[in-house]
């Protein structure tokens, strides 16, 4: 089973050339966010576990299928809200945990600023929100405390992945499932991604950074 899965979709496409345009403007990078975290969710949860109900129609009994597995959705802030609101149209029973972590300007590690999870209880599924995976990092940090927690599935939605960092969380993480709407080639020196498209939190929220 590979554990990167690359959306090859028209509309996925149309959506990343939104968020990649310098151009575009706080409010439509924002709704573009959620629109491309529709379609991760979709793809990421395609194999979700399922079990058979029984459920009366107004004409007669049928069989239908229903979630099977206890969903946690884990936004990365800041970036990551921009994603939690069309994971919870999708799956509208899924838990939410926040995780805060920025990186060092200097350094470009993460730093944890802020924890939510629980100590015990954890779910079967997590899906890790965070729209840029650049060095890996704060993926590599993230996955370690859901591992501690207790999820044995987890799945991390990103919007633009650079090459670098995707191929640290697979050498180190060969069970996580990394969904992703592109793979980009390189990061520059203060750890971005190129092309990728600038700085996800603060396109969001519109807090240009004074670097
Ligand atoms: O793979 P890495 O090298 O760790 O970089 C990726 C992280 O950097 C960004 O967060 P940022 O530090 O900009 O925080 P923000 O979301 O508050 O803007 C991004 O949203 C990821 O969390
Ligand atoms: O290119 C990058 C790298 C980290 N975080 C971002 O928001 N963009
Ligand atoms: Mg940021």
């Amino acid at each position: 089973m590979k554990s990167v899965t690359i959306l090859n979709h028209p509309l996925a496409a149309d959506h990343l050339a939104r968020l990649r345009d310098q151009s575009t403007n706080p409010h439509e990078f924002r709704t573009t966010v959620a629109r491309m975290a529709m379609l991760l969710g979709v793809y990421a949860t395609e194999d979700l576990p399922q079990r058979d109900v029984l459920v009366q129609t107004p004409l007669a009994e049928t069989t239908c299928q229903t979630l099977a597995a206890a969903v946690s959705i884990v936004p990365v802030l800041r970036a990551g809200l921009g994603m939690v609101e069309p994971l919870l149209q999708l799956i509208p029973n899924a838990s939410v945990w926040h995780l805060g972590l920025y990186r060092n300007e200097e350094t470009a590690e993460p730093v944890e600023y802020y924890d939510k999870l629980p100590l015990e209880g954890a779910s079967d599924v997590a899906l890790v929100l965070d729209p840029m995976l650049a060095t890996g990092g704060s993926i590599d940090l993230v996955v370690r405390r859901l591992q501690r927690w207790g999820v044995a599935d987890i799945r991390v939605l990103s919007i633009i992945a650079a090459q670098p960092g995707i191929d640290r969380v697979v050498r180190d993480f060969p069970e996580v499932k990394v969904y992703v709407a592109a793979v980009d080639p390189t990061l520059n020196e203060q750890s971005f991604i190129v092309p990728g498209l600038g700085d996800a939190g603060d396109r969001i929220f519109d807090t240009p950074s004074h670097g």
